[in-house]
């Protein structure tokens, strides 16, 4: 099948992403700090400035009973379920359909005070991936969002200002099977999730004022969004 012009720059970020997302904390160089705790959820970032501006990296690492990495995965990339769980989200449009695995979107997101609002264009893939290792074990599924250019859309053409973004969900399904050999249930499934991000926000935001919204929203946007797919998945069918 003829190629689509952004597929090799989708397939490169994908596996460089999903590289980084696979190394512990340790391994991701130094400077991480631990700035959000909650039960289960441990949220690191890295203090990093372009030009001035908070582009601090990202790196949340949750494991979540009774869900599994397909069924997050989906409900992070699937378009129809996004205004459920994407609080800051003002507007989401679906720029272009690539393939049932690959779409483009614009989105704006809800003016941060003092800062300008913000919008943002980019690719979304989702895909599963070889279990390497251990033949048997579970998939992984992961959703790669990389910022990309549109001609239809310019960046600063109108009221927003155009932030940069790469984003990985990583999601790992660990079964534990049931002593008594009964069926699987929900209660036998849970789902490592490791999330990275790094927003550029574009133009000049106060450093302070970036952080602060970062510390709120991000642990917010975790907690929320893998209880919301728990909530949506309970009472149906397992999808491994
Ligand atoms: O994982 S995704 O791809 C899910 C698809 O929606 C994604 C996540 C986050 C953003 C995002 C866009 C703008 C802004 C700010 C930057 C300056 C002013 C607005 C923020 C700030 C960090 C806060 C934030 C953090 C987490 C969730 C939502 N809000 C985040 C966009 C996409």
């Amino acid at each position: 099948a003829v190629q689509h012009p952004l597929w090799p720059e989708v397939d490169r970020v994908v596996k460089q992403q999903v590289t980084m997302a696979k190394m512990g904390i340790g391994e991701c160089g130094t400077g991480w700090q631990l700035f959000a705790e909650d039960g289960e959820m441990k949220m690191y970032r890295r203090e990093e400035e372009v030009d001035g501006m908070v582009v601090d990296p990202l790196k949340a690492v949750h494991v979540v009973k009774g869900i599994t990495g397909h069924e997050v995965c989906n409900y992070f990339f699937n378009p129809k379920y996004r205004y459920d769980w994407e609080t800051t989200l003002e507007h989401m449009t679906v720029l272009e359909t690539i393939s049932d695995d690959t779409m483009v979107f614009l989105q704006t997101h809800k003016r941060i005070w003092p800062a300008s609002q913000r919008d943002v264009v980019f690719w979304s893939h989702m895909r599963k991936l070889p279990n390497g290792q251990d033949r048997d074990g579970p998939d992984m599924w992961t959703v790669v969002n990389n910022s990309t250019e549109s001609s239809e859309h310019p960046a600063n053409a109108g009221k927003c200002v155009r932030i940069y973004l790469t984003v990985c969900l990583l999601c790992q399904t660990r079964v534990h099977p049931p002593k008594d050999g009964t069926p699987i249930s929900r209660d036998n499934v849970s789902c490592k999730i490791t999330y990275c991000s790094v927003v550029n926000p574009g133009g000049w935001a106060p450093a302070s004022v970036l952080r602060a919204v970062y510390k709120r929203e991000y642990p917010k946007f975790l907690k929320r969004f893998t209880a919301y797919v728990v909530n949506q998945t309970k009472n149906q069918p397992i999808l491994f």
